[in-house]
């Protein structure tokens, strides 16, 4: 790869993610102090299990629309077959809406964005998904001590997404390529910002992001055994596709 192919494809990746974020971080420092008041709290707070669970469901599903099309802009994913593209996004799409969403958390006052709002983990009570929560809000912080630029968390996020590790992929060979490349390409950004301590951490970071959301597939199982009827005819259908269907 010569250095210009490396200055495209970053600048590719950081363009795919800029286009794809449904708010930039300047837009949300402004709103970064308007919390939800007591009365707003308690309404979430007193929601049934179900309702707060489809609540969240939909939530998170408006924020992995992005990350799809996020996907469709990383140089060569298109390339890869159509199964693979979906096994890709099953297991990666929650990894990138995690670590977007930890540039919208407020490392002051533990508070990340959520519905128009910045929210502490007890809004969330009702889920009766207390350890999921206070992992996410965790690793939300463990990420904001990073203090990673946008070009770093975009080249992050492609790598987080082309992940060869997963199961039953058709063709590991081309995912492999696809993946070595957006590795090169955050390797190119951390030398570049002369950050390259930086790779084993989000090294971590990401061995972090599959015990998390192997938690959310836990849960999710477990909520939909006790409320079949709410995931089969009211959650989003691609929050099925993606994390219901085995
Ligand atoms: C990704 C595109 S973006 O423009 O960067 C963007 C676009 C929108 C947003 C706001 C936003 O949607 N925040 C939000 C959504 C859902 C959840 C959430 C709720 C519940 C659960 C538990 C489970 C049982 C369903 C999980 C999990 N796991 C996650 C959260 C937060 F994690 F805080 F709880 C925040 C943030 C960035």
């Amino acid at each position: 790869h010569s250095l210009r192919n490396m200055d495209e494809l970053c600048a590719s990746i950081v363009r795919a993610h800029r286009e794809t974020s449904q708010y930039r971080v300047e837009e949300l420092q402004v709103l970064r102090w308007k919390l939800f008041s007591r009365e707003e709290i308690q309404a979430y707070q007193i929601k049934s299990v179900d309702e707060m669970w489809q609540h969240c469901a939909l939530r998170l599903t408006d924020a992995v629309q992005y990350v799809v099309e996020f996907a469709k802009h990383i140089p060569g994913f298109r390339m890869l077959t159509q199964n693979d593209q979906i096994a890709l996004l099953k297991t990666g799409s929650m990894e990138v809406v995690l670590v977007r969403m930890s540039r919208f958390f407020n490392t002051e006052n533990n508070t990340v964005f959520f519905d128009g709002k910045f929210a502490r983990a007890d809004l969330f009570k009702s889920l009766a998904c207390g350890d999921l929560i206070t992992a996410v809000f965790d690793f939300a912080h463990d990420m904001c001590a990073l203090k990673l630029s946008e070009h770093q968390l975009a080249l992050f996020s492609a790598l987080v997404l082309i992940n060869t590790d997963r199961p039953c992929l058709e063709d590991r060979g081309k995912v492999q390529r696809v993946q070595r490349t957006v590795e090169l390409g955050l390797r190119y950004i951390l030398q570049r910002d002369n950050q390259e301590s930086l790779m084993h951490k989000l090294y971590q970071k990401m061995a972090v992001l599959r015990s998390l959301c192997s938690l959310h597939m836990e849960k999710l199982r477990w909520f939909s055994q006790r409320y079949p009827l709410t995931v089969h005819s009211l959650f989003p259908p691609l929050y099925k596709e993606l994390f219901a269907s085995e």
